[in-house]
């Protein structure tokens, strides 16, 4: 509709609300407010494995998360960056989609 092509136009499409124990995890890697782009969500998970060093030094894209909130919610003990659908899986149950 042509209100929705009015929010891409602004950039406030695509807007998501992370569920609580998601949003903790972003918030522990710096992110703030409530709202956020799936860009954003990715990026601040990034952030999150990155400060936590849950990457593997010599392997670096794999992420071990066993013992972690990040891997309570994706219900892993490790995944490969190369193979990201666990990750899609995990958001799509902990993010809502926010129509502005
Ligand atoms: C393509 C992208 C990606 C993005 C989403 C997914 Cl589901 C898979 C893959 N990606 C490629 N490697 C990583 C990565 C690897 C190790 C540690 C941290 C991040 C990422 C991830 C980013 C990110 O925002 N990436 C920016 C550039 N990264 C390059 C890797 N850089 C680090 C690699 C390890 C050594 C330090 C630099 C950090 C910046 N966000 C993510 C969130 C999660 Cl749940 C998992 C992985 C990532």
């Amino acid at each position: 509709a042509s209100e929705n092509a009015c929010r891409i136009a602004l950039g406030q499409a695509n807007q998501v609300q992370p569920k609580l124990p998601l949003l903790k995890i972003l918030q522990a890697a710096g992110a703030h407010g409530e709202i956020f782009t799936l860009k954003e969500v990715m990026h601040y998970l990034g952030q999150y494995i990155m400060v936590r060093q849950l990457y593997d030094k010599r392997q670096q894209h794999m992420v071990y998360c066993g013992g972690d909130q990040l891997g309570e919610l994706l219900g892993l003990e490790s995944f490969s960056v190369k193979d990201p659908s666990p990750v899609y899986d995990m958001l799509k149950r902990n993010l809502t989609s926010v129509t502005i």
